[in-house]
């Protein structure tokens, strides 16, 4: 049984770390070598670790949907932070979300 560390925890920490190295040096440091080389970078990334995650599902290898999805969701808190934006404002949304229907969200989008 994999040992869970506190998600929210986890993430606050992330978060710092992310912030911090918007001023880093990006020869020291992979995030600051991305915010250094553009949007463009950070999302070709995202749509690079997308790809592999879904290859690793297709191949039914779970270690590597565990490591892709962790490549995916980490480049996408550095788009995250490239807007200004946190992993809390994320769980913010998925909060809202929580006992809503997608189905009846979808039905009531096609009402309006
Ligand atoms: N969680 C991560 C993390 N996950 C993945 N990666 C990097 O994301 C890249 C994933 O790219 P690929 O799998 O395509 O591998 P690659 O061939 O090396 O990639 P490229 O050369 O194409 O960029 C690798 O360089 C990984 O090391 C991460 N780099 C950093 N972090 C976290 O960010 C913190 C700050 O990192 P630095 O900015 O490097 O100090 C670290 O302490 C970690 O907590």
């Amino acid at each position: 049984m994999t040992n869970t560390p506190n998600s929210t925890d986890l993430l606050a920490r992330l978060t710092e770390v992310l912030e911090e190295r918007k001023q880093a040096d990006p020869e020291q440091s992979y995030v600051a070598k991305l915010h250094k080389k553009g949007q463009d970078a950070i999302l070709k990334k995202i749509g690079e670790e997308a790809c592999e995650l879904v290859m690793a599902s297709k191949d039914q290898d779970k270690t590597k949907v565990v490591y892709e999805t962790a490549d995916l969701w980490f480049h996408s808190l550095v788009a995250l932070s490239w807007h200004g934006l946190t992993a809390a404002d994320v769980l913010a949304e998925l909060d809202r979300r929580m006992g809503l229907s997608g189905l009846a969200e979808k039905a009531s989008r096609k009402e309006q």
